[in-house]
């Protein structure tokens, strides 16, 4: 299969209209790939808090319209990254978008773990509460984003209900580049999984951002990573790669907790 992820530069200064219009040429021109990922909340920023209350939007708001007809356009299975979701009976999330290559919507993730400790998202956002996988022609994806890579036992549940490809958009921050390079490798090793982490580019809100998107096999072994600037990053690999690596090293046998105990005879 083919992947690729766009590794937009997020400025404090492009409306977020024309992002949108730029990531969706961006997603078009993607045609012939399996897959497309695009980074965390690239319509807003992710830490470009003061743009939140305005900006967000329903799930079937304006990125939701370009980021559908993108997809159809490529006929690609598209995970949009994330948006600042206004929930009409609720408060603003953290969601990821996942549409098949007809255009339409068919999962959502809201981000569980939020960052910023006691300010931006942690405190302006709610978390979300489900675990999510997307069912697609290739593989079975695992959803999470950013700082979700700091907790294992979400990784372990997505295993554990079925992931194969494990697709992390991010805002992840350059100061904690080298975290997000080893807590990448580290997830797909854990997992037996390949890791797609799309981060993003450029500066806003003040703080300048990693890049350096990353495709990790389920050995740990990096297949492409991005530079510092936007970049779409390509990678092919084989997917059937995940069964063979979890045969070949049967290390997921051998768990002994937080699985059902066997019946005692
Ligand atoms: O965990 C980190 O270092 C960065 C996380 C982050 O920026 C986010 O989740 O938006």
């Amino acid at each position: 299969m083919r992947a690729s992820l766009i590794q937009l530069s997020v400025s404090d200064t492009e409306p977020a209209d024309e992002r949108r219009a730029r990531a969706a040429a961006l997603v078009r021109a993607q045609e012939g790939a399996d897959l497309v990922v695009l980074p965390e909340l690239w319509p807003l920023g992710g830490f470009a808090y003061d743009a939140w209350p305005t900006g967000a939007e329903p799930l079937d708001g304006p990125t939701s319209d370009v980021m559908a007809a993108a997809a159809r356009a490529a006929g690609v299975w598209l995970h949009a990254g994330s948006i600042v979701e206004r929930d009409p009976d609720g408060p603003i999330y953290n969601t990821s978008l996942v549409f098949a290559p007809d255009g339409e919507l068919v999962h959502t993730y809201r981000k569980i773990h939020r960052f910023g400790f006691d300010s931006g998202e942690a405190v302006v956002m709610g978390a979300g509460q489900e675990i999510v996988t997307a069912g697609t022609d290739f593989g079975v994806l695992g959803l999470a984003t950013c700082y979700d890579l700091r907790f294992p036992e979400l990784f372990r549940a997505l295993l554990d209900a079925g992931a194969e490809l494990l697709v992390v958009p991010a805002a992840w921050p350059a100061r904690r580049r080298e975290h997000w390079t080893l807590l990448s490798r580290a997830r797909a090793v854990e997992e037996q999984a390949f890791v797609l982490a799309c981060n993003t580019a450029g500066t806003h809100g003040g703080v300048e951002q990693a890049g350096h998107s990353i495709v990790v096999d389920p050995w740990g072994r990096v297949l492409a990573e991005a530079g510092d600037g936007e970049e779409v990053l390509t990678v092919e690999f084989d997917p059937a790669e995940v069964a063979k690596a979890r045969a070949d090293f049967p290390v997921l046998r051998d768990r002994l907790l937080g699985i059902p105990a066997p019946v005692q005879r």
